[in-house]
Order: C-alpha cells, then structure tokens, then sequence
C-alpha cells in the first residue's frame, strides 16, 4: 500500500513538535509512505508550500524546540474560499493523508476541511495549553510546566531577598492548566486560575487574606502570586492596583511570556511526541478519518475531532485539592 502523507503546525508552536515529525518521519520511511511537510501551517495548504521530509531532516531532531516546518495563524483558512483552495490543493497535490499538529483552532480547521476533501485527516494535540478534551497531555505542556517551574523558582530567589510580593503571570489561553502546575511545583503562594475565577473583588479578598495570615504568622517574607492569562481584569497591572487598594504595595509583576513556548522538550513531552507521531502514521490507509489521536493512561486512543473542543477538560482533581491545601486557603483566616 503506497500513502501520500502530508503533515504541518499549526497554532501556537509547541516543544515536542519536532520529535512528532521525526517520527512520523520514521515510520512512514518505515511503511514505505511519501511524506510531504506542508510549512507554515494551514498558510502552506494554501500556497502549495511542501517540502519533502525524509530520513535526512531527522538527525537531532528530537531535542529541538520550536518546528522545523514554521507554525501560523492563518485567517484565510477561516474562510470558505480558503477551505476550498486548501482542498483543491491537497487533491492537486495528490495526498493521502494529512496530519494536523495543533491545537483546537487547527482541530476546529481541520473537521471543516473534511467536508470538502474526502482524503483522511488525522489531529495530533500540540499546544502548551492542554486545553483539549480527550487526552490526558498535549504535546509542550510539560516542557512549559517545567520552564514556568524554573523561571518561578527564579523570582523566588529575588522575592526572597527583598521580602516581597510577586505577581506571575503564566500563560494557557482560558484554561490554567499551566498555571496551576507550574504553581504547585515551583511551590508558589497562590494561584488564580480561569476555571475557579468568580470575581475579582472575591478573588483579591482572598489573596489579601492570605498575605496577611502568612505575615502575622511568619513575619515580613516573600508571597508569590501565579495568575493564568486573560483572567485579572487589566491583568497584572490591574492586581497590582487591587492590592495597592487594599494598602498592599511594593509588588512586583512579572510576565512570563513566549518563553514558556520555547526550550527543548523534556521527556515526557518527546515521549508523548513519540508514541503519538508513531500511532498516527499507523492509522493511514484506514477507516479512521476527522479523529485526533491522543493518550490516555498511557496508552494512544483515538477521539473525534469534535469530541475535542465540544468537551471542556477539567483540572486534575487532586492537584486542585492541593492546591487548596497547599496554596490558596492554606492559612485560615478568621
Ligand atoms: N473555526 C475555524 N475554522 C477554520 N479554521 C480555523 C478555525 N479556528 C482556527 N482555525 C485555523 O487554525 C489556526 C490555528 O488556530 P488557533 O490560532 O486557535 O491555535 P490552536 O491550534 O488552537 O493552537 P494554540 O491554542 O496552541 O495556539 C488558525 O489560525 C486558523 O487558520
Ligand atoms: O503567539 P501568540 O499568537 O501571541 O499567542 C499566544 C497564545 O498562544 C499560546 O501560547 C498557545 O495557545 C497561549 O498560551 C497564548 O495565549
């Protein structure tokens, strides 16, 4: 059985990506299958912009950070003429199979493409965020724990040595999957995650609690705040201002930042990366078509890209008790 197989990037870009490719390098050499890199995500699809991808590209592969095919946002894919353009091309281009890496934007792009391409699409979760259903990991989520974990430990030292109060900021889109993780093991004081967020004045009241109990208790030293993006109104600068409100001042904000995008994948990550590259390429050629492939309790399953974004995944429940615990309602407050 002969395959056309195309793959590309698409959203944010995401460590592991590469080790992904590499495999699916590997294994279509393997079955004896063509592979074509579309570069720049779904903008590639549309400028018939495809590089072959073969054992040569593979060399040091797996520890690159980044993507060697380019990631996008592309706006034209999101409109019907760009679809049917990306169709065109993909049959023009005689594929197969094509393969997505990305997120749930490039899942959402991809399930549409197939009501115009009757070829296989197959999804692979590549994002820091883990914000898709249906998988326990994304692809560069771990590596972004263990590089927000590193830069919190950081300010740490700092925070430390002037007793003072830091504010962080993790990214994670809507989901603080992230900055909870990244939270907990860098041992921060407090966390603000989009999925417990009620209001701000609830939220700041708590904090303020926190702070005061830590200090009656301990005396001036350091309290660090994570705060997943888009969930502070006016984000840091606004917390900033809220515990000034509440006569809480020499506070520091720190964003984090695309650095959290960036760095060698750690080994769960290239492992993830691995399996997931290796199974998907395994499904080409059968019936299976408009899924993602993704884990579950370590072993590779396979969900229907709707299935993806339709469910909202939920924080690990006893990482959340931790998190109470350890964190945000560690000291009472009477
Ligand atoms: N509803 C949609 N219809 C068609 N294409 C879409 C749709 N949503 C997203 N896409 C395509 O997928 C691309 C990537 O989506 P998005 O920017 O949301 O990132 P993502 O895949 O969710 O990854 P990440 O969350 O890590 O950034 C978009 O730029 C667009 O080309
Ligand atoms: O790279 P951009 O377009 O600034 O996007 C940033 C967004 O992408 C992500 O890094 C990955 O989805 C999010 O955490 C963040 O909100």
């Amino acid at each position: 059985m002969s395959k056309r197989v195309a793959i590309l990037t698409s959203g944010g870009d995401a460590p592991g990506m590469n080790a992904c490719i590499r495999a699916a390098i590997i294994a279509c050499q393997k079955a004896n299958f063509t592979l074509l890199g579309y570069k720049h995500g779904y903008n590639g699809l549309l400028q018939q912009e495809f590089i072959p991808l073969s054992l040569d590209s593979t060399h040091n592969l797996i520890q690159q950070g980044g993507t060697i095919l380019h990631s996008a946002r592309c706006k034209e894919f999101k409109n019907r003429e760009g679809l049917i353009k990306a169709a065109d091309n993909l049959r023009q281009a005689e594929i197969d199979t094509l393969i997505v890496i990305g997120g749930d934007g490039s899942f959402r792009g991809a399930a549409k493409l197939s009501e115009l391409w009757d070829g296989q699409i197959l999804g692979i979760p590549g994002t820091i965020d883990n914000d898709i259903a249906g998988t326990d990991a994304t692809i560069g989520y771990f590596t972004a724990i263990d590089t927000a974990m590193s830069s919190i430990d950081k300010v740490r030292d700092t925070a430390d040595a002037f007793e003072r109060i830091f504010l962080v900021e993790v990214m994670g889109r809507n989901a603080g999957f992230l900055a909870l993780n990244g939270a907990l093991s860098a041992a921060a004081d407090y966390v603000v995650v989009p999925e417990f967020f009620e209001s701000a004045e609830t939220e700041i009241k708590k904090i303020v609690n926190q702070i005061k109990a830590q200090r009656a208790l301990k005396g001036p030293v350091s309290f660090i705040v994570v705060v997943a993006e888009n969930v502070w109104p006016n984000g840091l600068t606004g917390l900033t201002e809220a515990l000034q409100y509440h006569n809480i001042n020499d506070v520091r904000p720190v964003t984090l930042g695309h650095v959290q995008r960036g760095g060698s994948p750690v080994a769960q990550d290239r492992l993830l990366a691995t399996t997931l590259g290796e199974f998907a390429i395994s499904l080409v050629g059968s019936d299976v078509t408009n899924i993602m492939v993704g884990e579950v309790n370590q072993r590779p399953i396979t969900v229907p890209l709707p299935k993806t974004w339709e469910e909202t995944k939920p924080l690990n429940q006893a990482r959340v008790d931790a998190m109470r615990t350890l964190m945000n309602e560690r000291y009472s407050c009477d």
